[in-house]
């Protein structure tokens, strides 16, 4: 799609129905090494289809991450793709040179993380740093990005958006900065958004309306959404498919309410006992009961 100025509101136009389903990233044996030889993903699968939410859960050091990192083509020092295919719309990734695979980051596939300000220069105002990734990424003039930035940080819910534009991340609350990285993350209108661990750091409230906010992002916009979150409520909430990981490895795939309703893996079950503490039950049965 070209760099309108109205694309953050625009509706994506629909792949149609029959297509709505086809995977956009198919994620095929992925192996993943760290630095001393060890490898830490030991053959990944992974289908997601175009238009989807799929949830990645599991305990810490389970892989997500790397998995996720792999399909950006970021991982960090040392750790490397050692097997497997990454096909994303297509073209498979892993093929690619850098320079193919940088520009495809935010076009294509963009993401955002926990700790949103490690993600911003705190001496630029957090509206000069969007307008500068619509400069680079999207190729808008120096007025053209105010604007857009403006209408981008309104679109993601934050009220007076045009004095935002003007604050310094120190004084924003974390769940606006991580309204500010999600306007970053779609401002060059990608296919694919992976967030990871994203609303872990906020208070339930604000977790609750940036959940919402990228449901509404796939609803309006047709974005394809990867949920990474140890927090199996956070899934409930957004995701249609989960994937189970554990040591590396993917142990249980399927519709969201299945796995919650009828776990057929003993981790599965497990990390279900573990949350339901947290009100899993309660997430289980609103998706019970048709809306
Ligand atoms: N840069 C690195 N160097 C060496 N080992 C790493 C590196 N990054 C991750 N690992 C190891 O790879 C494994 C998978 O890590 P990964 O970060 O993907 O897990 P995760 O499921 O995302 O966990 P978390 O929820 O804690 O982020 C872990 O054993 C981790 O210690």
């Amino acid at each position: 799609m070209s760099a309108s100025p109205d694309f953050a509101t625009a509706v994506r136009p629909s792949a149609g129905d029959g297509a709505g389903r086809e995977p956009l990233l198919s994620v095929r044996g992925l192996r993943v090494s760290v630095a001393d030889g060890t490898e830490v993903v030991h053959g990944v699968d992974l289908g997601v289809p175009r238009g989807s939410a799929a949830g990645l859960v599991g305990e810490s050091g389970s892989g997500k991450t790397l998995t996720c990192r792999a399909v950006l083509g970021l991982l960090p020092a040392g750790v490397q793709v050692t097997g497997g295919q990454i096909a994303f719309d297509g073209a498979e990734l892993t093929a690619l040179p850098d320079a193919e695979r940088a520009r495809l980051r935010g076009t294509g596939i963009a993401a955002v993380f926990q700790d949103p300000a490690s993600y911003l220069n705190p001496s630029i105002t957090v509206g000069e740093q969007l307008a500068e990734v619509l400069r680079v990424k999207v190729g808008l003039g120096r007025r053209a990005a105010r604007e857009r930035a403006v209408e981008l940080l309104h679109a993601m819910g934050l009220r007076r958006p045009e004095h935002v534009y003007t604050q310094y991340p120190f004084e924003l609350s974390g769940g606006m900065l991580q309204r500010v990285l999600l306007a970053m993350a779609i401002s060059a209108d990608p296919e694919l958004l992976i967030a990871d661990e994203a609303t872990t750091a906020l208070d339930v409230t604000v977790q609750a309306e940036v959940l919402e906010l990228l449901s509404e992002l796939r609803r309006d916009r047709g974005l394809t959404l990867i949920v990474v979150s140890h927090d199996l409520a956070v899934v409930a909430q957004t995701c249609d498919t989960v994937h189970v990981f554990r040591d590396g490895a993917v142990v249980e795939s399927g519709p969201t309410r299945r796995v919650l309703r009828a776990p057929r893996h003993p981790y599965t079950r497990q990390l279900i006992d573990a949350h339901e503490r947290f009100g899993i039950d309660r997430v289980r049965e609103q998706r019970r009961s048709p809306r």
